[in-house]
């Protein structure tokens, strides 16, 4: 397992080209936040649109509308119960359930739905309670270009790994074992790809704050979406997340999702003008 280089950044994140609008930069779904966890979702369709998706969508209790719209005029709307959902699911390039969605029969309906609906061509990336769903029932996941990020303990309900085992080793035989990649959150996270394993140097306790994965979910899409699926994607994603934490902690005690985001853009063009 190697750090990731801190020059992938820099190699992904590079000047926007001239000739290019919205569509160049890709569109994210999140599909997330029920009645209790709506920041879950306004948190990951933030970090999507700091990151520079070009155009993000949230699928949401309608509960979440107004909120979600005050806080992140950017993103677009769709109730999750809405049945137009199935048709939007197959016009963006990087579809992310489960921040906040929650795990009663309504999100467990609406997670089978998504997993059946997602073309071969579509990043999905399958976080929180997605991740429980998926081990509490069972639920197969065939979809190669798939992004897992758990944290330990959705990882020990995904791979059967209890925390104290969970090792490079043993998480690397266990991600072997799923589809796409696998992204085991920790204080030094590690990424688990088809054809390598990472681990992310960077990150700092001040992270240690709830909302802190939803929006990794977030800048993992807008990366995505922007610069496509690869390792140095992936990793930079990741890498970038805990980047900016660190720079914000330089001058506060927490940082909060939203302050991460905030300084996000500003992160993005440093690297990009190095
Ligand atoms: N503002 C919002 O809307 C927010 C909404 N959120 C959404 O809530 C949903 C549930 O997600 P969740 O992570 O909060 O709960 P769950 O999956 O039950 O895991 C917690 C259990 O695991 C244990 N544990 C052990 N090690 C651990 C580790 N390294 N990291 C984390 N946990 C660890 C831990 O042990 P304990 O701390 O109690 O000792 C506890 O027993 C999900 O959809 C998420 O997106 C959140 O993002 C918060 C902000
Ligand atoms: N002590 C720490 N050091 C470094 N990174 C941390 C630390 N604590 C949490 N993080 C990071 O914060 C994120 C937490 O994700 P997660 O537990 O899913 O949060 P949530 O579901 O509340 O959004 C992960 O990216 C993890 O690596
Ligand atoms: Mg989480």
């Amino acid at each position: 397992m190697k750090d990731i280089p801190a020059s992938w950044i820099n190699d992904v994140v590079t000047p926007r080209p001239a000739d290019s609008y919205k569509g160049t930069f890709g569109r994210v779904l999140v599909i997330g936040g029920n009645a209790q966890f709506g920041g879950a979702a306004i948190m990951a369709a933030s970090g999507a649109v700091y990151a520079g998706a070009g155009l993000v969508s949230v699928a949401t209790a309608a509960v979440n509308r107004t909120a979600l719209h005050a806080r992140l005029p950017e993103a677009m709307i769709i109730p999750d119960d809405d049945p137009q959902l199935l048709a939007l699911i197959p016009t963006v390039d990087v579809v992310a359930i489960g921040p906040g969605l929650g795990t009663d029969e309504r999100a467990a309906r609406l997670l089978t739905q998504t997993l059946a609906a997602v073309a071969p061509q579509q990043c999905l990336i399958i976080d929180g309670s997605a991740i429980t769903l998926i081990a509490q029932k069972h639920l197969a996941v065939a979809h190669a270009r798939t992004l897992w990020t758990p944290h330990q303990m959705e990882w020990q309900r995904l791979a059967g790994i209890p925390i104290s085992q969970q090792t490079p080793q043993t998480n690397q035989a266990a991600a072997a074992n799923l589809p796409g990649t696998v992204i085991v959150k920790s204080h030094r996270t590690q990424l688990f790809t088809p054809t390598g394993s990472y681990r992310n140097p960077l990150g700092t306790p001040a992270m240690a704050t709830g909302g802190m994965g939803d929006t990794l979910v977030g800048i993992l899409a807008g990366f995505v979406a922007q610069f496509g699926l690869n390792d140095k994607t992936v990793c930079a994603a990741v890498y970038a997340h805990s980047a900016v934490a660190e720079e914000v902690a330089k001058r506060n005690y927490v940082v909060l999702p939203s302050m991460l985001i905030q300084a996000l853009p500003a992160y993005m063009h440093q690297v990009a003008e190095a």
